[in-house]
């Protein structure tokens, strides 16, 4: 059994330095995308993932595949030869501010089919994770999403949605009906304050939260950022601070967030362990600027609040 997940990941290239774009000599080249952030921060707590997409026959393809592999993802990673690998480019603009700009339009990343998403793959799937980008990509891969949301549970395979709305992809008018649609569908929704908004109208996190509970979802979790969190569970309302860390980049703390939860959740653990570790992995994330490399193995997860400078 697998936690099954399928998105884009595209090229991350960012500066190594703080400061404008224009300015910079130096870039780091790795790999970014909301699912495999996911897929990564899951496997180093020690969950079996297995991620599915598409990227172009480039050497940007080839790193993607190279990594996902050396974290120990089960990885279908389809080669598209009618399209490139896309690109996401941050900028450190000042020490706390960074800028992020997408190079994904047509990409291989984008033009995923249901087809893609082998049937073996859904039925071995303990649980399902979607996220709204992935609808956003394209025609084709929202109906992906859709297809397989609705197949996971005719199979009685619980599936987790994260809102995750992308600006730059399009606009809230076009992605509240998507976003509504997916989380009646859906066992287990995340969303930021905004995201929510999107979907259920404005209001307090308690309105939010209890608003998306409504649409159908038994579990109900806001991401706060530096708030911390606040879920409604089978009923109960659970809320928890977020850990203190020194920030150094918070992309890709709400994917981290979102595989402790899970983590935790696939382990039995109860609604207080899953938020207490989605907080602490979302922490971690922050500690550095990429947006998986900070993400903890388990053994790591208490290092946040030891009190030891060195362990040796
Ligand atoms: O795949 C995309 O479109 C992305 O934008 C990749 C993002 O860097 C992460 O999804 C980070 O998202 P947070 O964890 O909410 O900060």
């Amino acid at each position: 059994m697998t936690v099954l997940t399928f998105g884009e990941t595209m090229a991350l290239t960012r500066a190594v330095d703080t400061g404008a774009l224009a300015h910079t000599s130096t870039l780091h080249l790795g790999i970014g995308g909301a699912e495999s952030n996911f897929a990564i921060a899951l496997r180093r707590l020690g969950v079996d993932v297995t991620w599915i997409g598409r990227v172009g026959q480039d050497s940007l393809g080839d790193l993607i595949e190279r990594e996902l592999r050396a974290e120990g993802i089960t990885a279908d990673v389809i080669r598209d030869p009618d399209a490139p690998t896309g690109l996401m480019v941050k900028e450190r603009r000042t020490a706390t501010a960074t800028r992020v700009w997408y190079y994904r339009t047509g990409s291989a990343g984008s033009r995923l089919t249901t087809s893609d998403i082998a049937d073996a793959r859904l039925e071995s799937a303990s649980l399902l994770h979607v996220t709204g980008i992935t609808p956003a990509l394209s025609d084709s891969a929202r109906k992906t999403t859709l297809h397989c949301v609705e197949r996971a549970r005719a199979l009685g395979i619980p599936v987790s949605f994260d809102l995750n709305y992308r600006r730059a992809l399009w606009s809230p008018d076009d992605a509240g009906p998507v976003f509504r649609e997916l989380i009646a569908l859906s066992d287990i929704v995340f969303a930021g304050e905004d995201e929510a908004a999107i979907a259920v109208g404005e209001g307090t996190p308690a309105e939010l939260v209890a608003r998306v509970r409504d649409l159908g979802p038994r579990e109900s979790i806001l991401k706060l950022g530096d708030q911390g969190c606040l879920a409604m569970v089978d009923g109960e309302t659970y809320s928890l601070p977020a850990v203190p860390v020194s920030v150094v980049d918070s992309v890709g703390a709400g994917d981290g967030f979102v595989a402790g939860y899970l983590a935790e959740r696939l382990a039995g653990k109860a609604p207080a362990d899953r938020l207490k570790t989605a907080v602490t992995v979302g922490a971690f994330a922050c500690t550095v600027s990429g947006d998986w490399e900070g993400m903890p193995r388990r053994d790591e997860l208490g290092l946040l609040t030891t009190t030891e400078p060195v362990t040796r």
